[in-house]
This record gives structure tokens, C-alpha cells and sequence, in this order.
């Protein structure tokens, strides 16, 4: 069995699409743009690489796009007096800080200061306390994304056994309450998990947002199994040329993909969903603040 391949990439496409009408119609009814803060603290590589392909991306659906590039000795005081401006702004819908930041600065206190509402990220407690309750919520980008992809390929979610490895507030733990929402049967396995291959062979859906090349093997997937690839991971590729690198995700995707029924691929799979998601969940707390009708399809 060769696994479908779900392209995560001709999805976000397609959800940018209506994100940019949803736009257009914002500007001429009502005559607002949402507006998307991101800020950079120092200067690393893979985040600026990520920082840039959002703003474009931001750009391109006929959102405004702010982008704060701020030196990675930036005290906390500064970084917070950017925050409180920006929360303060009619003009920004939404804030994302690109994580990881320096040392000096805590990730948790940072989340804490955005205005849960501009949280595109939903990473502020209300945000993710509003979620585990079963309330409307902000909902994490990459998350959100892939439950999107996981119900376009199944429909129905109801009663599959969803198997989550990772447990972070970023991916994981939001990852598990969506799939809760849409009832799952839901196991979260981390670095501490007894026998995981065996916790993931009785899934019917895996999502995997480890942080480890391919650590996901063919035989651990059972047959006909739905797999989302949410790792990033740069690796060593000599085959390319002396210090070339290429992307690869948690899933040993050759040996999965002949056991799975589908699987993403990365790249080209839950990444572009993260950050159509982005632009949604911007257009989203624009309607919101506005007190407009929600958009549709949009959210989850
Ligand atoms: N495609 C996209 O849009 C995005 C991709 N990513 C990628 O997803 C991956 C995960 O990101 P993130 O959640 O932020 O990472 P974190 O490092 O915050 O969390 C990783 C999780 O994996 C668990 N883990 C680590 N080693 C093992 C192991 N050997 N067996 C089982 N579980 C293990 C950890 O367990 P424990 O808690 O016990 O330590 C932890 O819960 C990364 O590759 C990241 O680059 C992230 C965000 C967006
Ligand atoms: N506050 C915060 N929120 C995040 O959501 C967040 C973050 N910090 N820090 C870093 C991670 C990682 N992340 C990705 C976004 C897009 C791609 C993406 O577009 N990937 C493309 C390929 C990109 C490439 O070629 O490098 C793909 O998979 O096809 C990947 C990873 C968001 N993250």
C-alpha cells in the first residue's frame, strides 16, 4: 500500500483564497485591513526565514503586515512597551513573537502581555484555558491547521483513536483538545511514554510534533492510518553538495507511507497550513473586534 499524500500546501492555497476575499469584502464594507504584528528578537536563521515568508504571505491576501526586528539584547522593559503599543493599536488585529527568543526574556511572561484577544498564536492561558473548556478561543496555528487537513481527509473525526506525540502548549496539548472537541479518543505520548510503538500502532490518526528526524517508523504506524507530520527538522544532506541541508519531519516518511493510508509530507504539508492559519485566525480577531459576523471556514 503506497499512502495518499495530503497536500498541505495546495490546501493552504486554497484556504489563502478565501482569506483574500474575506479581506476585500472587509475593505470595501467596512473599510478596515486587518493588520498583523510580528516581532523578532535576534537574529535567528530559521526565524527569519519563517518571519519573512509571513509577511509576504500577509501582504499577498491584502492584509497590512508589521514587522518589529528587535536586537536580540533587547530588555524586557522595551520589548514590553512595543506589546502595550501594539496593543493598543486599531490598526493590529493580531501579534505573533516568534519563539524562540534570548535567554534573558521568558516566552510565558511575553505570551502573558499580549492582549489574548490580538493572540494569534493562542498562546495566552485565557486563550488556551478558553479551548480546554470547550469555549471559543484563539486556536494555535499549527494545530488548528492540522485538524483542518485531518477532516478534510476523514470527515468525520467521531470515535477514531488519535494518537498525539508531544505535549508542548504550542502544539501538542492544543493538537489533543481539538481532536477532544471533535471526539477522539485521544492518547498524548511525550519522552516519558512506556512502549510508544505500541501506544502509536493502535492509531487510526497520528500527529507528530517531536522535534526529532524521522524518530517515527514505518512499523510503529498501523495500516491505513491517517499521519500528520508536524516536525521541522534540518538535517545534513551531502547527496546535495558538500554542507547542503534539507527539511525533514518526525515521520521516517519512506517507511511510513507504505503502511499509512495518507500522510504529509514536509515540507509541503502542515507548514503552509501554520501560516494560512495565521492570516485566518488575523482576519478572525478582526471581525471580532469590529463586532463583525465571523467568517466562514476559517475557524475550527
Ligand atoms: N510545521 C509547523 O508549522 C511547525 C512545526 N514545528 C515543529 O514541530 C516539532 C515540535 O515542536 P514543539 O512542540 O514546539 O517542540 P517542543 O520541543 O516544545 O516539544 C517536543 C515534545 O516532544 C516530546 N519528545 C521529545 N523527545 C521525544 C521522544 N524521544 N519520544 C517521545 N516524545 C518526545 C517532548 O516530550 P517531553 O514533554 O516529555 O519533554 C515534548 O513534549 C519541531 O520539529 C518544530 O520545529 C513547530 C511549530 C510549527
Ligand atoms: N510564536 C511562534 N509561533 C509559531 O507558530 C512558531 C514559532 N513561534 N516558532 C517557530 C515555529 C515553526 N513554525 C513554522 C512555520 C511555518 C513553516 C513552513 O512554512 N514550512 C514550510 C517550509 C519552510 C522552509 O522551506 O524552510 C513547509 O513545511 O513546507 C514551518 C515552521 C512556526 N513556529
Amino acid at each position: 500500500m503506497t499512502a495518499q499524500v495530503i497536500d498541505g500546501k495546495a490546501f493552504a492555497a486554497t484556504m489563502r483564497g478565501k482569506i483574500a476575499s474575506h479581506v476585500a469584502r472587509l475593505k470595501e464594507v467596512h473599510h478596515v485591513t486587518p493588520g498583523l504584528a510580528v516581532i523578532l528578537v535576534g537574529q535567528d536563521p530559521a526565524s527569519e526565514v519563517y518571519v519573512r515568508n509571513k509577511n509576504k504571505s500577509t501582504v499577498e491576501v491584502g492584509m497590512n503586515s508589521y514587522e518589529h526586528k528587535l536586537p536580540a539584547d533587547t530588555s524586557e522593559a522595551d520589548l514590553y512597551a512595543l506589546i502595550d503599543q501594539l496593543n493598543a493599536d486599531p490598526a493590529v488585529h493580531g501579534i505573533l513573537c516568534q519563539f524562540p527568543v534570548p535567554d534573558h526574556l521568558s516566552e510565558r511572561d511575553i505570551v502573558a502581555r499580549i492582549d489574548p484577544a490580538k493572540d494569534v498564536d493562542g498562546l495566552h492561558v485565557l486563550n488556551a484555558g478558553l479551548l480546554a473548556s470547550g469555549q471559543r478561543a484563539m486556536v494555535s496555528c499549527t494545530p488548528l491547521g492540522c485538524l483542518m487537513l485531518l477532516r478534510d481527509q476523514l470527515g468525520n473525526l467521531s470515535g477514531k483513536n488519535a494518537v498525539v506525540i508531544g505535549r508542548s502548549n504550542l502544539v501538542g496539548k492544543p493538537v489533543a483538545q481539538l481532536l477532544l472537541r471533535d471526539s477522539c479518543t485521544v492518547t498524548i505520548a511525550h519522552s516519558r511514554t512506556a512502549n510508544i510503538e505500541e501506544v502509536v500502532r493502535g492509531a487510526d490518526i497520528v500527529v507528530a510534533a517531536v522535534g526529532r528526524a524521522e524518530m517515527v517508523k514505518g512499523d510503529w504506524i498501523k495500516k491505513g492510518a491517517v499521519v500528520i507530520d508536524v516536525g521541522i527538522n534540518r538535517i545534513p544532506a551531502p547527496e546535495r553538495g558538500e554542507g547542503k541541508t534539507r527539511l525533514v519531519g518526525d515521520v521516517d516518511y519512506a517507511s511510513a507511507a507504505e503502511v499509512a493510508g495518507a500522510i504529509t509530507p514536509v515540507p509541503g504539508g502542515v507548514g503552509p497550513m501554520t501560516i494560512a492559519c495565521l492570516l485566518a485566525n488575523t482576519v478572525t480577531a478582526c471581525c471580532r473586534a469590529n463586532g463583525f459576523p465571523e467568517p466562514e471556514g476559517l475557524t475550527a
